[in-house]
């Protein structure tokens, strides 16, 4: 590069600084502007007067409130922007821009090129001309997109084309320019390297630098309902898409916020994982959660299968998960519902004081004395009305009772007070969420006010409806919740009549076994136990029942590893996300749960979604291992042969083969210990949470963290992690615990070892008692070496 070049590009970010420092300051006044705006409308809380004496005083209070929260909310709105904006700034001063363009947009243009520089965010100065732009602009695009000369890309009105006449990448650190060059490539390798060669630490790090066309492409994309994308382990799927999310939040800003994008993740772990990409791309999280949360969480009641023990102790049949698991099983619910809606929904009574206050036979009667055309959710919601008027009807009779008349003479002071001063309660008034009553509870005042009775008698009258209103309010709750519908029951009924919905023999499964399956979930549903296959099925019926139409507010739903999801899931999720654009990334080579069930999936999930709407994207390089070690990984697989490894060089794998557990363990301490003297972060991978806590115990070592449940946050140093909790995640080196026929006997084990060691970025060890897994037999022996 020549010495002009230098300086006018120091110049240029001379120029661009100084101008970001100003508007930093401009910045900073403004938000102590705001903060003394906030604390003067604070103050002014205390002129606004409190009339709750007349219906007029309330009303004029109500409205001087809300004046008052809209001017603070307004003050805290341009506080919040003014702070964005200071933060990133801030951001921004350490490393404006990584790179300049020069091109032409009309190819035949011969006019003066163009200039424009990239960085994390845009940056105008006082005139509102340019000096930054931001990498997902449109126009950014052509700096992924292609080298030199004719350039084709994508923008929101369609393909551009444009004359690249330079392309300069920066590397920029303070403010002060580190090294710069020009390139003719998309992304030149130099700067991949450069990416790649740096350590590995806890959290993962954004892309933005060195986005790969392909990459670009899943980044950029909003056409697609489905978005497929395909690549194997290492090969930038999850980066590629939390570079999506960020782009997706610019380039729909003011109409999409992060908490419309929901990215489902392998577990909880790898959320940690990857918290601080967006953030470090100036854009909030969005909101993440594993599958398994999020079907949990309804049930509070029921203890879901984890991670753990879907791993570890699926003891189903593999044939009745198959069936369970599949859009037949999805399609057979739907008709199933259809059904309820002429006849067979499950009841109970509405009981009270044990017995019946409306018997399941009236029930049934008023749910299906509506017309055909009620949909479900509708049936479910005029059956509640009727209930709730009923219940009024039954307050005088329930006043003449005994009971009422015993609970009266029992009444303590207390309870006559707060029944006399609790003004009129109705059976709805229900406190978590009857707006109305807690007004009127404000209006009356906390304590107890004197109330005067004409007569004994109208005492007791009043008295008797107050305990009978107040004993009939749980039921209220009841019927709101509709608790009167027995789901249990009616779960149970359609794994009963499932034979009816769908062939089982297709499935290769015999009656009696199908029996004998339902009568095991039944069990375990009376121990309040479901499988993860069986909560899904559950929360779709309960969804049709009750008429649920999903989070219709949600736009984009992303689901990594979906190789680990059934065909059922993926359909229950289009129908809990009805609204929302799906992106969802995989590897059926890492397949660990769902194994060879994953083979159909795309094409399964791909009937629900219009086929004009659904497009696929695969990415074959990968980046996170040297060339050794994805070379020795792709032989693991039967069909890894279109893998390619990013030219980086390193280390062969290494195998140590022990002929007893304490020699193994002696090498692991080495492992370990050479490990950090070359300050690789350390992974010891063990198959199971058994094997992790016996290695942990044995190993007796304080400075490793045992890894043991998915809730617990990455640590750095060496950990000990079993298989199906490193998903998604990655370290420097890698050491796979017990790497022999032990653990890795068969073939069903394939997929789970391609998994473990395709973690590993630099160095990756097998430690095996006796000899290697034999899974390993066809990689040749040269990409190995053997101690
Ligand atoms: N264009 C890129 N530039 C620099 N680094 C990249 C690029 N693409 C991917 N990487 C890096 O490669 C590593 C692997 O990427 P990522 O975790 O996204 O892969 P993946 O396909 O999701 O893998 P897996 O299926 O194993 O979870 C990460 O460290 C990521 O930062």
């Amino acid at each position: 590069m020549d010495n002009q070049t230098k300086i006018e590009e120091t110049q240029y970010l001379e120029k661009t600084l100084t101008e970001m420092k100003t508007s930093l300051k401009s910045t900073e006044t403004e938000i102590k502007r705001t903060n003394k705006n906030i604390n003067t409308v604070s103050q002014s809380w205390g002129e606004v007067r409190l009339k709750t004496d007349t219906y007029s005083g309330i009303v004029e209070t109500a409205a001087s409130i809300r004046q008052q929260q809209q001017m603070l909310s307004e003050r805290e709105n341009s506080k919040t922007r003014a702070e964005q904006r200071f933060a990133t700034l801030t951001k921004q001063i350490d490393k404006p821009y990584f790179a300049r363009i020069d091109f032409n947009e009309s190819v035949s243009d011969s006019g003066e090129a163009e200039t424009i520089y990239i960085g994390l965010g845009s940056f105008s100065d006082d005139k509102n001309k340019f000096l930054v732009y931001d990498w997902r602009a449109p126009v950014a695009s052509i700096y992924y997109d292609g080298g030199i000369g004719q350039v084709t890309y994508l923008t929101p009105d369609g393909t551009q084309q444009a004359n690249v006449m330079l392309k300069r990448q920066f590397q920029i650190e303070d403010g002060v320019i580190v090294t710069l060059f020009d390139t003719e490539e998309a992304i030149g390798d130099a700067m991949l390297m450069n990416a790649l060669s740096g350590e590995s630490s806890t959290k993962m790090k954004s892309i933005v630098t060195t986005i790969q066309k392909e990459q670009n492409k899943i980044i950029r994309n909003t056409r697609a309902d489905l978005l497929f994308v395909q690549g194997a382990a290492g090969s930038g799927k999850t980066a590629a898409v939390l570079q999506r999310i960020a782009y997706l939040l610019y380039r729909y800003r003011g109409k999409l916020t992060s908490g419309q994008v929901v990215l489902f993740s392998p577990n909880q772990l790898f959320n940690d994982y990857i918290d601080n990409v967006l953030p470090e791309l100036g854009e909030q999280n969005m909101v993440q959660m594993t599958f398994y949360q999020y079907a949990s969480r309804r049930l509070p009641k029921i203890n879901v299968e984890t991670l753990q023990e879907r791993f570890e102790n699926d003891m189903t049949d593999d044939k009745i998960s198959l069936v369970k698991g599949s859009l037949a099983m999805f399609h057979a619910l739907s008709t199933y519902a259809d059904h309820l809606n002429r006849s067979d929904m499950r009841i109970r009574h509405l009981m009270f004081r044990g017995e019946p206050l409306v018997n399941k036979e009236r029930i049934t009667e008023i749910y299906y004395q509506y017309n055909e055309n009620y949909k479900l959710g509708q049936r479910l919601e005029a059956t509640r009305e009727t209930l709730l008027r009923s219940l009024n009807a039954h307050i005088n009779s329930e006043m003449r009772k005994e009971w009422v008349e015993l609970a009266i003479e029992n009444l303590s002071k207390q309870e006559y007070d707060e029944l006399v001063g609790a003004g009129k309660v109705r059976i709805g008034d229900d406190q978590e969420q009857d707006a109305a009553s807690r007004t009127r509870q404000t209006q009356l005042g906390s304590g107890p006010k004197e109330r005067e009775f004409a007569s004994e008698k109208s005492e007791r009258h009043f008295l008797a409806k107050q305990i009978v209103t107040q004993s009939l309010r749980p039921l209220a709750r009841q019927i709101r919740r509709g608790s009167f519908l027995n789901i249990n029951a009616q779960f149970v009924d359609f794994l009963r009549h499932v034979h009816e919905y769908v062939d089982l023999s297709q499935f290769g499964i015999v009656d009696n076994d199908w029996h004998n399956h339902v009568e095991q979930v039944i069990d375990s549903l009376k121990a309040k136990r479901l499988s993860l296959a069986d909560t899904t099925m559950y929360l779709y019926l309960y969804d049709l029942i009750t008429g649920k139409h999903g989070e219709r507010d949600i736009r984009f739903l992303f689901i990594d590893e979906i190789q680990d999801y059934t065909p059922f899931q993926l359909a229950f999720l289009k129908f809990s996300f009805p609204l929302a654009k799906f992106t969802v990334l995989g590897d059926l080579n890492q397949a660990i749960f769902t194994k060879d069930n994953a083979q159909n999936l795309q094409t399964d999930f791909a009937t629900l979604f219009d086929t004009d709407r659904v497009e696929q994207a695969k990415l074959t390089q990968t980046y996170r291992s040297t060339q050794q070690i994805t070379d020795f990984t792709k032989y693991i697989l039967r069909d890894g042969q279109d893998i390619t490894a990013f030219n980086r060089e390193g280390e062969k794998p290494n195998i140590c083969v022990a002929d007893s557990q304490p020699k193994m363990m002696t090498q692991l301490r080495q492992q370990i210990l050479q490990n950090k003297q070359d300050s690789e972060s350390t992974a010891i991978i063990t198959k199971t949470l058994a094997d992790a806590q016996e290695l942990m115990a044995e190993l007796g070592d304080k400075s490793v963290t045992l890894i043991q449940s998915e809730n617990q946050r990455l640590a750095q140093g060496a950990i000990v992690v079993p298989s199906y909790l490193a998903k998604g995640l990655e370290f420097d080196a890698v050491i796979i615990w017990h790497a022999d026929d032990t653990r890795y006997g068969d073939d069903s084990q394939r997929r789970l070892l391609y998994t473990v060691a395709s973690r590993a970025m630099h160095r990756l060890t097998l430690l095996s008692q006796g000899e290697m897994t034999t899974l390993i037999d066809d990689v040749p022996q040269h990409l190995y070496e053997v101690k």
